[in-house]
């Protein structure tokens, strides 16, 4: 009984509906902007359940838009919140909530691309604490247009281990639409496998939680969304810098009905294709039949870590690029067919 007292405290005071807010500041949604809302406060508690125990925890919200996530999340307890919104029309109804909930919101108005996570909570971005922060949980209904370069970017950083995505320090709930939410959490053989399942899965626990029908949202998108969960790995898989890891799974899945030596060869310049991608094949022990749904996480960090060292010896390799190749040939043979003519 202690507890749901202590709990009331944290409850927002009554307020206006998210409708009401939205026809106040006169909010009509923005194509541009991915603005699809959520009304109903319980599918926004729906989500924050996925997220765990948000009690005393800092939380950054992604795009709050007209606050219907927001008002869940600071429902549940969340002491420190930040919100990014790029969008300044909302920032009025974001301001309304914070002074229901004093002390408790930080509001930044700008874009979650270029926003630094490092920076707004340097708690948990250093080396060692000197005492333990809260739980960061990073939130968000994301806007369609930004979420797979945004979760590019965080598994980025996941890897690089600088920032606060470790293990122990942050979770991750995120929308996305469902077929890249089913992507990011293919397993090995599944026919939506692909860079984005490799790539989140070699440095986080994904799991995708539930789907929200399209009609949910106002207006309603030509999709539905899925919400997805991330843990980052205690030990990350990544050994090689990301950009490496992620130009072999890339170069894999550019054939993705091939073999995968198809995608492999295309690492190499055409001049020594044939020699280098079969040493690659050869030192990560994988069979160059397989196709690229079918290649496990742990081949591919084998891939990466032989083709870093292949690119060592050779360290012209790695900033080779095929498709500059390839725009070159391509130039090329148009320049002969004008000359023929
Ligand atoms: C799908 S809506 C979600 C709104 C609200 N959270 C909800 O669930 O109803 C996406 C929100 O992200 C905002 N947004 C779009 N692009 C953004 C960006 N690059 N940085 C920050 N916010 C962005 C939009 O303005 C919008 O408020």
């Amino acid at each position: 009984m202690a507890v749901s007292g202590k709990m009331a405290s944290f409850r927002l005071p009554p307020l206006p509906t998210i409708g009401e807010i939205i026809k106040l500041y006169n909010l009509r949604a923005q194509k541009q902007l991915s603005q699809n809302f959520l009304l109903d406060l319980r599918l926004t508690d729906k989500i924050i359940r996925q997220a765990g125990n948000l009690r005393n925890a800092c939380v950054c919200e992604v795009g709050p838009g007209p606050g219907g996530l927001t008002r869940s999340i600071l429902n549940a307890g969340a002491a420190d919140l930040l919100v990014v919104e790029k969008d300044s029309r909302f920032i009025p109804g974001l301001q309304l909530l914070s002074e229901a909930a004093p002390g408790r919101v930080r509001i930044v108005h700008g874009d979650v691309l270029a926003f630094g996570m490092s920076t707004a909570f340097p708690a948990h971005t250093a080396k060692r604490w000197e005492d333990e922060p809260p739980d960061l949980h990073i939130i968000g209904n994301l806007p369609f247009s930004v979420s797979t370069p945004l979760i590019i970017k965080w598994l980025e950083e996941m890897a690089d281990r600088s920032g606060p995505f470790v293990y122990g320090r942050t979770r991750l709930t995120l929308t996305f639409q469902k077929e890249v939410a089913e992507r990011l959490t293919a397993s090995t053989g599944s026919r939506q496998r692909s860079r984005l399942s490799v790539m989140a899965q070699y440095l986080s626990t994904v799991n995708n939680c539930f789907t929200i029908p399209g009609r949910a949202f106002v207006p309603k998108p030509d999709v539905d969304v899925g919400v997805v969960h991330f843990t980052p790995l205690v030990k990350p898989h990544i050994q090689q810098p990301f950009k490496l890891v992620e130009k072999v799974v890339r170069n894999v899945f550019q054939f993705r009905r091939k073999h995968c030596y198809k995608g492999l060869e295309m690492l190499f310049p055409e001049s020594q294709r044939l020699g280098m991608t079969e040493e690659l094949l050869r030192r990560a022990d994988v069979d160059p039949t397989l196709r690229p749904a079918d290649i496990s996480i742990s081949q591919f960090r084998a891939l990466a870590d032989s083709y870093s060292r292949l690119c060592r010896a050779n360290h012209t390799l790695f900033s080779y690029d095929f498709r500059e190749e390839l725009r070159q040939k391509r130039q090329r043979h148009r320049q002969t067919k004008r000359e023929r003519r």
